[in-house]
């Protein structure tokens, strides 16, 4: 187990795309990072870095104590799980997961071990004398899983490995990959799209955006903090509501000209336009009295534990989530709290104020 590093981690491909650009990052021995942002914002390449898959154009990837830029991937002590799961067609599972190790010349019975531990803690003991086709999606997965396992290496690399699996699966998927990580106690660095895959795998986050890290924290600190509307939008579902507002006399004026009182540390030093941010579950139901704004219904997602409003107000898109049963007219009288309001720069995007 080990360490990684990654210091000015920079890949300009050869059209001149430069997909990654200038990452710094410590990830702990035994942590569980998980790269996330959308498509193209370069954390496959990122990934593909640590590995040896794509060659570095400036900056360090170290695992342990060792600089790794110039070796191969065989000699990186990574094992990778793919999102294709790559297993070897024509031999048995258990060939595939042998293969690596009998490669390294690790003698015959240290490899049953190895082969017999991971077949038992994945469960596919059962499936050992079978080839890769006659295996399910998931089944597939677990022995790719199981292959990584077996070479006891010093990180796991994960490459959207649930994307090809149905909904249920992927979840119950998640669970054991991360029950199996903490058992093993195995750095990892796990890329996805998936905001939700993220959050609940991950003891870290890192969000990219344009090949850059946008925010590293962990996932209820990214979720309450986000640095910039980019990051509000990306981690969290319903996506957190952004509406134009204005900052005049230490009041925040909404779109529908409601002014509502605003905690002084969040304020901006000058007065003018700000993205007012408010998370869909932060909105309530208020008294006409003491509502902050009035919004019209444009129609209900039945989730089954709650009801999502989707809503309009003054020609703005809103969301508020609300428990099951609750009864919604079609003009909504609505209240948030102070501390729920979340302020960034209208122009840059970035978060004003203490967080
Ligand atoms: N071999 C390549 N040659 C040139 N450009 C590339 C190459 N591979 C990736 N890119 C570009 O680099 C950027 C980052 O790509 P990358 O695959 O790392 O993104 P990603 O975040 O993993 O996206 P996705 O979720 O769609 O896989 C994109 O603009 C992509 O088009």
């Amino acid at each position: 187990m080990a360490a990684i590093t990654l210091e000015n981690l920079t890949k300009t491909y050869a059209g001149g795309v430069t997909a990654v650009s200038g990452v710094d990052l410590d990830i702990a021995d035994g942590e569980f990072v998980v790269l996330v942002g959308p498509s193209g914002c370069g954390k496959s390449t990122l990934l593909r870095m640590i590995a040896g898959l794509e060659t570095v154009s400036a900056g360090a990837v170290r695992i342990g104590a060792r600089e790794v830029n110039r070796l191969e991937p065989a000699e990186r002590d990574i094992a990778m799980v793919f999102q294709n799961y790559a297993l070897y067609p024509h031999i048995t599972v258990r060939q595939n997961l042998s293969y690596g190790l009998r490669n390294r010349r690790i003698p015959k019975d240290e490899i049953a071990r190895r082969v017999g531990e991971a077949a038992r803690m994945l469960e596919i003991g059962p499936y050992l004398d079978r080839k890769p086709r006659a295996l399910s999606g998931g089944q597939r997965q677990r022995v790719a899983m199981g292959r990584a396992i077996v070479r006891e290496p010093a990180a796991f690399l994960f490459d959207e490995p649930l994307s090809n699996l149905d909904a249920k699966l992927r979840v119950s998927m998640r669970g054991e990959i991360r029950a199996l990580q903490k058992r093993l106690g195995t750095t990892s660095v796990y890329v996805t799209h998936d905001q939700l895959e993220a959050m609940t795998l991950a003891d870290r986050l890192v969000v990219l955006r344009g090949g850059r890290i946008e925010q590293v924290g962990t996932p209820l600190d990214v979720y309450r903090n986000p640095v910039s509307t980019f990051v509000a939008e990306f981690i969290g579902a319903p996506a957190m509501n952004l509406l134009p507002a204005q900052i005049a006399q230490e009041r925040l004026r909404l779109p529908c000209g409601a002014a509502v009182a605003v905690p002084s540390c969040l304020l901006p030093r000058a007065e003018g336009p700000v993205t007012l941010g408010l998370r869909a579950e932060d909105l309530r139901l208020a008294s006409p009295e003491d509502a902050a704004f009035h919004a019209d219904l444009s129609h209900v997602e039945e989730l089954g534990s709650q009801r999502l409003a989707h809503l309009r107000l003054s020609g703005h898109s809103l969301v508020a989530a609300f428990d099951k049963g609750v009864a919604l007219s079609d003009r909504l009288a609505l209240a948030f709290a102070p501390e729920a309001v979340h302020l960034f720069d209208a122009r840059t995007g970035l978060r004003l104020g203490a967080p």
